[in-house]
């Protein structure tokens, strides 16, 4: 079990600084919601947490390869890849790219797209998906790393009743196994629905702990 420790964090990009002295805890198997406004830093953090942004200074404690769900628009719509084949890329980092996938390694693909309710949809192209399918796709994908930690930048953004129950099920059966789940969302319900909460305005931190004294009225 595996919790994450960030101490006086400074991040961003090139010429510009986005996260501030940011320092926080996160609680291992359990979910931690990233809220805040547009543009104060949950991307960013999660970046950061899943080792594509490099620190500028402080110090981020987190287990190697965690598994990063991207925000949905950021997976360009034209990859040519099936919803199956997109899921198989979460066993990557236990095989390789150029070695061939083991048939464990297949029979998990299978139940995480079991789980997110998808198998029909195996064979389809990934961009000839809705939204809300390709998310459970990418959700799947994350499922399928088997990691101690999953990131997810708004998994459940846009997505309609089905599709969203889907994933906080999927969310909640990861954490009562024992991962570590960070999710970025502008969703109250689902914040609410967290564990921890993390408050970000403008890069820095302005409140941490159990959402409902975290996301006061205020
Ligand atoms: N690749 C990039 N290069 C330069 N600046 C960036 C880049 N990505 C994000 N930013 C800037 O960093 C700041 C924080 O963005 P970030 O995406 O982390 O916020 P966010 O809280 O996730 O926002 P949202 O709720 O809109 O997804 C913003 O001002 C944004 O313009």
């Amino acid at each position: 079990m595996t919790g994450m420790a960030i101490d006086e964090l400074v991040a961003g990009y090139p010429g510009r600084t986005v996260l501030r002295q940011v320092t926080a805890r996160i609680p291992a198997s359990a979910v931690t919601a990233l809220v805040g406004p547009n543009g104060s830093g949950k991307s960013t953090l999660l970046g950061v947490l899943a080792g594509v942004i490099p620190a500028t200074s402080g110090t981020v404690e987190r287990p190697r390869a965690p598994a990063f769900v991207m925000q949905r628009s950021d997976v360009p719509d034209a990859l040519p890849i099936t919803v199956r084949d997109t899921v198989a890329m979460g066993r990557w980092a236990h095989r390789g790219p150029w070695r061939r996938l083991s048939r464990h390694d297949w029979s998990i693909v299978d139940g995480c797209l079991a789980r997110l309710d998808i198998l029909d949809l195996a064979a389809r192209p990934l961009g000839s998906l809705s939204g809300g399918q390709r998310q459970r796709a990418l959700v799947a994908q994350g499922l399928a790393q088997e990691s101690e930690v999953l990131l997810l930048d708004e998994p459940t953004t846009g997505l309609d009743a089905k599709a969203d129950l889907l994933i906080q099920t999927a969310l909640a059966a990861a954490k009562a196994a024992g991962v570590t789940v960070v999710h970025a969302t502008h969703d109250l319900p689902s914040a609410l629905r967290a564990d921890h909460c993390l408050l970000l305005d403008d890069g820095r931190l302005v409140a941490e702990g159990p959402p409902h004294s975290v996301l006061t009225p205020r």
